[in-house]
């Protein structure tokens, strides 16, 4: 199925083997939903090797079967009759110009797009969530696992201290913030030689998940030093590494990253900040906006436009901009810098913040890699890593709001029955559990392939944009099970469905994120 809609699209969007950018934004749904469906088709693809493995070694035991069936019923037939994108926006196999013929290649899956998915076997599965058991998640690596359980104490230990930050609208204390960096979670990743851990993706992502299980804020403190460091690591000259990462790792320095302007988001190519050489130094003017955490850190990777004649990502460089840490009294206390806060519905812990340059300083030895127009370019080798770990930030959310709901399902009590005893209840929190392994397995996949240095934008993009919408709809249906209770602001859902709706527009929207899938796969990369 997957190669007729493939081929045809190709035809439609492509001339001379290139994509034809004309084309492909007059056909933008339909290869939006191509990817929708390639990203599923990969899911499957790992769920399936996920299941294979736990088998080899008898694990495959009922809570992961079930997991497995219920995952494939549904996705296969949401394949064969359409597929949400987002609320609203169904694709179905005729946007794509499937044809009876091509669709009957499902048919000796009919039992299982029939049946897999059925009320009796969520209801089973979610009888055996509720005993804690949500499915081994396969990592099968005891260093893994001992970070994992690390971690997730770690975030359980904080679980209620974040509820009262996010409604007090409280920066995460810096007392947490240096525990995270005694753990070592800024220099995960980092070589050792270095001063990092040099663990790959696969553990950023354990950490990340574990992390933004107990509050997003946890697992997001590692963000900007994750791209700060792959920037500066992947682009940076040898005097460069050899100078900063060491202080990120350890957290000595925290970064923040410029990147976003009022008038240019989701294309930064075409961003306005100046940065204009002035003997050793570099002097920036402009506005940046939805800056996070930018007033308590010490360094800012900046991208600005160093070619004044170029319009589009080819005049633009990367700056490791130092700045002084700001205190709440003096937020920016920066000579030709200035900043305002944006107040945010949720996502909060580190803030986020306007700024504006002029004739901000910047030493010209911090020019990344030594060498102007490469700015869009460095960035965009970090966007693999990125999109991986907040595909792990939406996992760990994700499941966060299934285990609240579930909490909550089992406690309360109407018409003289807990709530999970009813279809519709059990039935959406084992799909929330289904969903969730299905991301987390698509995140590991992408995670692997980077750790095996291959190229891997598009499995990062698709864990992105799948994590991202079943944070969205976990936190949805979680707080749906709290009825009113999770309305009120006491109550924790209420702030995870805050937190998880930014999942979707960061790092990449997921209309972005579809369409980097889309391009990727029609050119002909897989
Ligand atoms: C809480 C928060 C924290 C953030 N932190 C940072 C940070 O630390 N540093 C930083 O630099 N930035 C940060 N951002 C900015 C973030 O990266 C941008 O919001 C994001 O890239 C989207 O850009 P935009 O908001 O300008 O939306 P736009 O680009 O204007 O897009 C608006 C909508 O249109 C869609 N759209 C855009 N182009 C297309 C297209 N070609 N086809 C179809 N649909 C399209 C988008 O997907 C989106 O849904 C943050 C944002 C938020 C809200």
């Amino acid at each position: 199925m997957l190669d007729a809609a493939r081929s045809r699209l190709v035809t439609d969007v492509t001339s001379g083997g290139k994509i034809d950018a004309r084309a492909f934004d007059a056909a933008q749904f339909a290869a939006h939903g191509f990817a929708w469906m390639a990203t599923y088709v990969e899911a499957l693809r790992q769920m399936l090797d996920w299941a294979e493995r736990l088998q080899a070694s008898d694990r495959l035991r009922e809570t992961e079967q079930l997991i497995l069936q219920i995952g494939f019923g549904e996705y296969l037939a949401q394949l064969r009759g359409g597929l949400a994108m987002s609320q609203g926006e169904i694709v179905r196999p005729s946007d794509l110009g499937l044809t009876a013929h091509e669709l009957a290649h499902l048919d000796p899956a009919r039992n299982l797009i029939e049946q897999g998915n059925s009320s009796i076997a969520r209801s089973r599965l979610a009888e055996l969530i509720a005993e804690g058991n949500f499915g081994e998640a396969a990592l099968d690596d005891d260093t893994l696992l001992m970070v994992q359980e690390q971690f997730r104490r770690f975030a359980e230990d904080h679980r209620e201290a974040a509820h009262q930050w996010h409604l007090k609208d409280d920066l995460i204390p810096l007392t947490v913030v240096q525990q995270l960096a005694e753990m070592g979670v800024f220099g995960l990743t980092v070589p050792e030689e270095f001063g990092g851990a040099g663990l790959g993706k696969l553990a950023m992502c354990v950490v990340t998940e574990e992390l933004s299980r107990g509050y997003i804020g946890l697992g997001s403190l590692g963000t900007r030093s994750e791209i700060a460091a792959e920037l500066i690591r992947l682009g940076g000259t040898e005097a460069q590494k050899r100078k900063w990462l060491p202080k990120l790792a350890s957290g000595e320095i925290l970064p923040t990253a410029v990147f976003t302007e009022p008038n240019t988001g989701s294309d930064l190519g075409s961003l306005r900040t100046r940065a204009v050489k002035d003997g050793d130094i570099y002097r920036i003017t402009g506005n940046k906006t939805w800056i996070t955490h930018a007033a308590r850190t010490d360094v800012m990777t900046l991208l600005a436009r160093t070619d004044p004649e170029s319009k589009d990502y080819r005049g633009l460089s990367m700056f490791i901009a130092e700045k002084p840490r700001g205190t709440p009294e003096n937020p920016f206390p920066a000579k030709g810098m200035t900043g305002g806060e944006i107040p945010v519905l949720g996502y909060r812990g580190m803030k986020e913040y306007e700024l504006g340059f002029d004739d901000f300083e910047v030493k010209a030895e911090n020019l990344l890699g030594g060498a102007e127009g490469e700015g869009f370019k460095q960035l965009m080798a970090t966007f693999e890593s990125a999109r991986i770990q907040t595909a792990a930030r939406a996992v760990g959310v994700a499941q966060c709001a299934m285990e609240l709901g579930l909490k909550y399902a089992c406690e309360r009590i109407q018409f003289g029955k807990p709530l999970i005893s009813f279809p519709r209840i059990a039935g959406k929190l084992a799909w929330m559990a289904v969903e969730t392994m299905m991301a987390r397995q698509l995140t590991y996949f992408a995670a692997r392939e980077k750790d095996s240095d291959r190229r891997c934008d598009i499995p990062a993009g698709m864990a992105k944009l799948l994590a991202a919408r079943v944070a969205w709809s976990n936190a949805d249906n979680g707080l749906q099970i709290h009825g009113g209770n999770g309305y009120a602001q006491e109550y924790p859902i209420s702030r995870v469905l805050c937190d998880a709706r930014i999942l979707n527009i960061f790092e990449g929207a997921a209309e972005i994120q579809a369409q980097v899938v889309a391009r990727g796969l029609l050119s002909g990369r897989n």
